[in-house]
């Protein structure tokens, strides 16, 4: 049985980018749990906010990992599906999970060049270079702790897919 593959990382490490390519790469189905919560709920992260509060969105975050998961899948979640320790220890048990490591300041510039608000939301009000240093200092051990692997998220899309492809064929040698 092919585990579910779940892509972690803060926002602009490229979960939703690199996971489309390492779906391909393998030929597994590939799921962003944003977009699925956006096709059930007929809202975007930024409608969900304002109408529930960040506690509304993260309920509803914990409950499409629930129902994306499945063999065979590559997942790539929202940047604060780790917040919840529930969420962790539930991707730690049921498949491989990738953190995708990259300093704040290439986040920031990602998201600078690309904010797609409607899915980002601020989450301090803070301009975008202080949130993501805030945001990975609070975070970064989550990631951490939440991995069966990390791997360098600032070269490009398709060396990230490699290096995926490399930790989990040594982690299935082991
Ligand atoms: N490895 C990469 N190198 C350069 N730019 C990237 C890389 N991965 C993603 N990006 C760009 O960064 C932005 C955020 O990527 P995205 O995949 O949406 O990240 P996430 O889902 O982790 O928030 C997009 O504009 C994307 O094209
Ligand atoms: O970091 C976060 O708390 C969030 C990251 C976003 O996903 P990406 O990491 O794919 O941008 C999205 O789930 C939401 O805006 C919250
Ligand atoms: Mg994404």
């Amino acid at each position: 049985m092919s585990l579910p593959i779940y892509l972690i990382g803060a926002r602009g490490c490229g979960k939703t980018t690199v996971g489309q390519a390492l779906a391909a790469a393998l030929g597994y189905d590939f799921c962003d749990t944003d977009y699925y919560l956006q096709q059930v709920s007929g809202k975007t992260v930024a409608e969900i906010v304002a109408e529930e509060g960040w506690p509304g969105f993260r309920s509803r975050e914990s409950a499409s990992l629930i129902a994306v998961t499945a063999p065979g899948k590559v997942i790539a979640t929202g940047g604060g599906m780790i917040l919840a320790a529930e969420n962790r220890q539930f991707m730690h048990d049921n498949g491989h999970v990738i953190y995708l490591n990259a300093p704040a300041e290439i986040l920031a510039s990602r998201l600078e060049a690309y904010p797609e608000n409607a899915q980002r939301p601020t989450l301090t009000g803070r301009p975008i270079a202080e949130e993501m240093a805030e945001v990975l200092a609070a975070r970064d051990q989550l990631y951490r702790q939440a991995a069966h692997h990390i791997v360098d998220a600032m070269q490009s899309p398709e060396a990230v897919v490699q290096q995926i492809v490399n930790a989990l064929s040594l982690a299935r040698a082991s």
